[in-house]
């Protein structure tokens, strides 16, 4: 296994419930460590608690959610540790946006209508960087643009203009426009079709190794996670019940819940079983064999 590099962000018996009646527990005593530079994939069936959790490490929860136990704590590049569950007023927001950012399930459909590209992204700095001169915003608006694989010229487009994978692009680039340390992307591509779907998780891989941010990545998608994720863990029922590094749990896994979910995506295992992987992160240099991204793995769920 490579080197994992410090923890950037530790939850440990994190408990969520939906205080309805009858009460949801939809998070169980959920322990993770997320370290920097690492994609962490969260998997598991749909309703196992995968957003209300990720809503949970990012403070992002409300009524009817209330997080009823457990430590949230975010280990900023600085050196701080920082109590998550603590944090309010304007700590908390620079949290949110600043140091842990998200893509939201769907969210390519959350851009404001009536708003060009432009102001959206000058809307990011005008809040989160009070005084930060124009031209600078402009500026930095096209690079994010560009970042993402979008054509700067877009910054005047509205978000009727643009394809399903534009906008999506757009959202990840707001979600990068403060420098996070770590990206919370909740099925970022689930709403797109495959092949819009590979690209930007090749520019999500891409971007990770170009700027150094950690990503813990959500879906049901199992073999895409296989491929991109440093490490992997399987939620059930509320509960995280393995978590390893992605060969490990593709090889060996320990759960029975897991060794099923596997089981259920045929397409993982080419000739003889092997471990089909593509080497977009660099991680994992064990993996060798077709490229599952382009062989359609990636989209098989
Ligand atoms: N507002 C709510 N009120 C009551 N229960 C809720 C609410 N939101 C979610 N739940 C319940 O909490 C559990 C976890 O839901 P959650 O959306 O976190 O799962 P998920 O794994 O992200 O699912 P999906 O992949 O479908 O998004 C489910 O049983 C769900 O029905």
């Amino acid at each position: 296994m490579t080197a994992l590099g410090q923890a950037v962000l530790t939850a440990t018996n994190v408990s969520i419930d939906y205080e309805v009646d009858p009460p949801v527990q939809a998070v169980r005593g959920a322990s993770l460590t997320l370290h920097r530079g690492e994609i962490l994939g969260l998997a598991g069936e749909s309703g196992c608690g995968k957003t209300t959790l990720a809503y949970g490490l990012n403070r992002l929860l409300k009524a009817p959610a209330v997080m009823t136990g457990g430590e949230v704590v975010f280990h900023d590049a600085s050196g701080r540790d920082v109590d998550v569950v603590q944090l309010d007023g304007e700590a908390l927001r620079s949290y949110r946006w600043d140091k842990v950012s998200m893509v939201f399930q769907g969210s390519m459909n959350s851009l404001n209508p009536v708003m060009n590209v432009r102001k959206q992204l000058h809307d990011v700095f005008t809040t989160h960087r009070k005084g930060m001169p124009k031209a600078d915003r402009e500026a930095r608006s096209a690079e994010l643009l560009s970042l993402v694989g979008v054509d700067p010229a877009r910054l005047s487009s509205f978000p009727h203009e643009l394809s399903g994978g534009m906008r999506q692009r757009v959202m990840i680039a707001m979600a990068l426009a403060l420098d996070p340390q770590v990206m919370i992307m909740d099925e970022p591509t689930t709403a797109l079709d495959v092949v819009v779907q590979r690209g930007i998780v090749r520019e999500i891989m891409r971007l990770r190794e170009r700027l150094g941010f950690a990503v813990i990545f959500i879906t049901h998608d199992l073999p895409l996670l296989i491929e991109i994720s440093d490490r992997i863990a399987i939620m059930l029922e509320g509960e995280i019940v393995e978590q390893g590094d992605a060969a490990s749990i593709f090889r060996d896994p320990r759960h029975p819940y897991t060794r099923r979910l596997l089981q259920s995506f045929p397409s993982l295992r080419g000739e003889g079983g092997a471990f089909i992987r593509t080497g977009l992160t660099g991680a994992s240099a064990a993996v060798t064999g077709p490229t599952a991204l382009a062989d359609g793995v990636g989209g098989a769920a």
